[in-house]
């Protein structure tokens, strides 16, 4: 394909690599990949027995998160990338990346990944080529995209294909940048060797660009889960879920029922863990795919009473990124609780619990979905699944209750536009502060926010039958400081209480924030709650909840006159309910 070969071609004449591959995604090129990041430390193998073809990479410690602050949105006018985005002039960036691109390779092999997001023969998946100088970034596209010669075909049949150009560079904090182009679909990322930052397939193009892609061809691109839930009569619901990096979506998509559920036949399907693509169908229901083929998951905290699935995931074929080591050389993180002990932390430095965990806190796995227990075959399909319910959520130590329903679409996208949520380890910076991340997209969306609300209220048209919308928060805490709900498979509960209003058989109290379950509307056989979690987790407070409404009306009118009225309108609206 001659827009391919030609890219390729200048892309070599700026960076000077030794030698280009065109990978192909197969096992031969995949093991000799394997056998050269073993021989230059890049990898180090753990035990076989235990965790067959698994590896550990230990990254530079000032290269381990996402860098929101270095992440770039390049628009003509810096209007359409929004105050969401940190901006700059298309001709400026790409100035910028190419003085630090030149050159760059040298003495190092140019890999070109041709990668397919979304099942190779749907309609809504989308294609990319990642040209990098990192093997680990090969080794790990080939698990989280459909990469190869099948992708190739598709890209040359197709002849459009977003654009990803990246280095690890000197993984140099201070010469780090990662820059969109969403008018060329373009990406260019130097500095980083770090997945959100480096594995171009994931947040680059299935969020930043596809979310602006989306929006001129009318569907939407999302950092959501999808889970589909089975209950005793068979009968399957999707929920697409969109919590804030760290906050429970790989959890939330291999939930485990509760012991009474499980008896009672319910099942959980696990159809992604992070990225939903989902568009309308002939029917007018939104039909949702995972463009991802793999889980590249939080590694601390997983364990089998948290996430068996996730665990028997990567027993085996999987990639550790800066976690501990056992004795016995086996991946170690804290919460894994299988009586190992770590002697080496994710520096390869001696453990001393003195001077921090083993695991980096945002330490991470690579696995192929296919490793997953509760992986769903309508995974595969390429129509995609139909969405029953959308759930937005984040962590949120106060006020929020365990979970409302909204009135209606356009009361949803406020619920989703005035999410907040504390930041976690998964970007670099403070942990813990409390933050605005609209339907977690602020890291994500690759244009203006209220243009972005514009598009999710337009979905509301004649023919429409749309998903209810819910938010939750999993993480309310109490006067001990400790969490008020038992979280985790104890989740299915709220989700149950979900359909069932989907299906009009649940019930619910209206407050001006929403629809509210009273303790007695939800299955809780199993769960002790004390009275201060009764209180705060069901409770609404509407004094606390006056003060939002007015934080909320503040957030909303950073974004100028571009904001949607609808949402001002919906805004006052419940503002005005709470005074009164
Ligand atoms: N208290 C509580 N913590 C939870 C729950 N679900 C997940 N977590 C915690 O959330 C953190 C990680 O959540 P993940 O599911 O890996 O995060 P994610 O949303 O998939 O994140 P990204 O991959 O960064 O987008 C871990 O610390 C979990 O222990 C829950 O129901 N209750
Ligand atoms: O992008 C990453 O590196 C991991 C991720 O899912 C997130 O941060 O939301
Ligand atoms: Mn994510």
């Amino acid at each position: 394909m001659v827009a391919l070969n030609e890219w390729v071609a200048q892309v070599a004449t700026l960076t000077r690599p030794d030698k280009i591959q065109w990978c192909d995604g197969s096992d031969a090129e995949h093991q000799a990949l394997i056998a050269q990041m073993l021989a230059d430390g890049t990898l180090e193998s753990l035990n076989e027995a235990t965790h067959p073809g698994s590896y550990l990479h230990r990254s530079h410690p000032d290269d381990v998160a996402r860098v929101e602050h270095l992440t770039f949105v390049c628009t003509n006018e810096r209007e359409d990338a929004g105050p969401n985005n940190h901006w700059m002039a298309p001709h400026e960036a790409h100035a910028k990346m190419d003085a630090l691109f030149e050159g760059c390779m040298r003495g190092r092999t140019m890999y070109v990944i041709p990668y397919c997001m979304g099942p190779i023969d749907s309609p809504l998946a989308r294609c990319g080529v990642e040209i990098t100088d990192s093997p680990y970034v090969v080794a790990n596209m080939r698990v989280m995209t459909r990469m190869g010669a099948p992708a190739l075909a598709r890209i040359e049949r197709e002849g459009s294909f977003v654009r990803g150009l990246h280095s690890i560079g000197e993984l140099d904090p201070e010469r780090r940048f990662i820059m969109h182009f969403p008018d060329e679909l373009a990406i260019k990322s130097f500095g980083s060797g770090y997945g959100g930052n480096a594995l171009l397939g994931k947040k680059c193009h299935a969020l930043r660009i596809a979310s602006h892609q989306a929006r001129n061809e009318g569907w939407l691109a999302e950092h959501m889960l999808i889970v589909g839930i089975e209950n005793p009569q068979g009968e399957t619901h999707y929920v697409a879920a969109a919590f804030p990096s760290a906050c429970g979506k790989t959890n939330l998509a291999m939930l485990i029922p509760p012991e009474g559920y499980r008896q009672a036949g319910w099942k959980v399907w696990t159809v992604g863990d992070d990225i939903c693509w989902m568009r309308p169908g002939a029917d007018g229901r939104l039909y949702a795919i995972n463009p991802e083929a793999g889980y590249f998951g939080v590694a601390p905290g997983t364990s089998t009473k948290s996430n068996p699935n996730a665990l028997a995931s990567i027993q085996t074929n999987t990639i550790f990124t800066n976690v501990g080591v056992t004795a016995d050389n086996q991946p170690w993180w804290e919460g894994l609780d299988n009586g190992q002990t770590p002697v080496t932390d994710w520096r390869g430095n001696d453990y001393d619990a003195s001077k921090g965990p083993a695991a980096h806190p945002n330490s991470r796995f690579t696995v192929s979905a296919k490793q997953c227990p509760s992986y769903s075959p309508e995974a595969e399909n390429p129509a995609g699944v139909p969405i029953s319910a959308i759930v937005f959520g984040g962590r949120r130590a106060s006020l929020v209750p365990l979970v409302f329903e909204a009135r209606d679409w356009t009361h949803g996208v406020l619920v989703g536009a005035a999410m907040g949520s504390e930041t976690t380890a998964a970007a670099t910076g403070a942990v813990g502060v409390m933050r605005r991340d609209p339907m977690a997209m602020k890291p994500f969306c690759g244009y203006n926010f209220a243009d972005y609300f514009a598009h999710w209220l337009s979905f509301d048209d004649a023919g429409a039958k749309l998903p209810k919308i819910f938010h939750v928060n999993w993480f309310r805490k109490g006067d001990d400081g400790k969490f008020l709900w038992p979280g985790f498979g104890d989740n299915l509960r709220v989700i149950e209480w979900m359909i069932g209003r989907v299906k009009g058989e649940a019930g619910a109290t209206q407050t001006p924030i929403g629809y509210l379950p009273k303790a007695t509307d939800l299955n809780l056989d199993g769960v002790s709650l004390n009275e201060e979690a009764h209180a705060k987790l069901f409770g609404f407070d509407h004094a606390g909840w006056s003060a939002e409404f007015d934080s909320i009306g503040e957030y909303l009118g950073e974004y100028g006159p571009r904001m949607p009225q609808a949402l001002h309108d919906e805004q006052q609206r419940i503002a005005a309910a709470l005074k009164g």
